[in-house]
């Protein structure tokens, strides 16, 4: 397939010098300097160096024919990237984020092609402009949000090296990895702490309880179910510091508003907790702003 990859960060690289074993890749920068610097010098993917085409996003027309687009920024900037690609695209778009906001906005918008999204499972961590350490070893989840490309898409993508699984619910794929996001990741960022600290300390279990009830039921899942797969991500990833943790102690902007701000969004009851986790990370985040200035 023909395949171009928007959004060069950890996944994006990660995804596209895999997908380059089998695939014609074209990875779609912000900047021209990381265009240059990967054609140039082709993604290090931990010890091996793929060679890959890349352009700036801004050169999007330039873009002759392609089979799939899959885009890997963060919740807060596919509303841009997606604003650029919607006249244009004329094949299946893949959405890997985390979070669950790109659902609603997908959802009310009109076009004629396939939408597809994708939970990831994979851990990556980008170290510069073009290499990448593949962190996590597991698998990407694709699921039908319009149309019908999800399962075709997986037998043309599946590799054993980089595993890709059909799901038939959309909803439910992404809204329990969601909600092990909603109880997780803010809960970490405030109290600063790896994921296995909120089973570890009895009282944050009891809050990340609380936040695990708020988000099921805002997404109509039943709790224990819920929890007990929260609890098992929670002891997987124990030594982890959650990527929120790691947005806030860097000062970086975080995926709260496509996370609890999506449980709030959903909920038919208050859900204080969700609130008080929100307005925390933003204000989190508006703090290391100030401090870095
Ligand atoms: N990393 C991981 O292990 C996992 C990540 N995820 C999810 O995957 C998604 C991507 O995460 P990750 O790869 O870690 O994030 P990164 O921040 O590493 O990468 C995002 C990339 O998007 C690029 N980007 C932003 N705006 C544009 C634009 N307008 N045009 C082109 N590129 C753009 C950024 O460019 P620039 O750097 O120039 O700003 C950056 O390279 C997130 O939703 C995350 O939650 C899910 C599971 C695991
Ligand atoms: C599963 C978890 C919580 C692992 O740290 C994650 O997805 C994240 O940090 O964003």
């Amino acid at each position: 397939m023909r395949i171009t990859v928007i959004g060069a960060g950890a996944i994006g690289l990660l995804a596209a010098a895999k997908l380059s074993s089998t695939h014609e890749v074209l990875l779609l920068t912000r900047t021209n300097e990381q265009a240059e610097l990967i054609s140039s010098k082709g993604i290090c993917l931990d010890e091996e160096t793929i060679h890959i085409n890349a352009i700036p996003l801004n050169e999007l027309n330039t873009v002759q024919s392609t089979d799939l687009y899959i885009i890997c920024t963060k919740q807060y900037d596919v509303k841009s990237v997606w604003d650029k690609l919607v006249s244009h695209a004329a094949a299946p778009v893949l959405f890997l984020q985390n979070g669950m906001a790109h659902t609603d906005m997908l959802l009310s918008a009109v076009f004629d092609y396939p939408i597809v999204v994708g939970s990831v499972e994979q851990g990556a961590v980008r170290v510069d402009q073009q290499r990448v350490l593949h962190t996590g070893k597991a698998v990407i989840r694709l699921a039908n949000l319009t149309g019908n490309s999800a399962e075709m898409l997986v037998q043309h993508l599946h590799d054993p090296n980089f595993p890709f699984i059909f799901e038939k619910d959309w909803h439910r794929m992404l809204g329990r990895k969601m909600i092990a996001n909603a109880v997780i990741n803010p809960l970490t960022a405030i109290y600063r702490v790896k994921n296995g600290e909120l089973l570890d300390c009895p009282a944050f279990c009891v809050i990340a309880q609380k936040l695990c009830e708020e988000a099921a039921e805002a997404l109509d899942f039943e709790f224990a179910e819920q929890w007990e797969y929260v609890r098992r991500i929670i002891m997987a990833t124990k030594d982890n510091r959650s990527s929120m943790l790691k947005d806030i102690e860097a000062g970086r902007q975080t995926e709260v508003e496509s996370i609890s701000g999506y449980v709030q969004k959903h909920a038919r009851r208050a859900v204080p907790y969700t609130d008080f986790v929100y307005y925390s990370i933003l204000g989190l985040t508006r703090q290391q702003e100030r401090t870095s200035l």
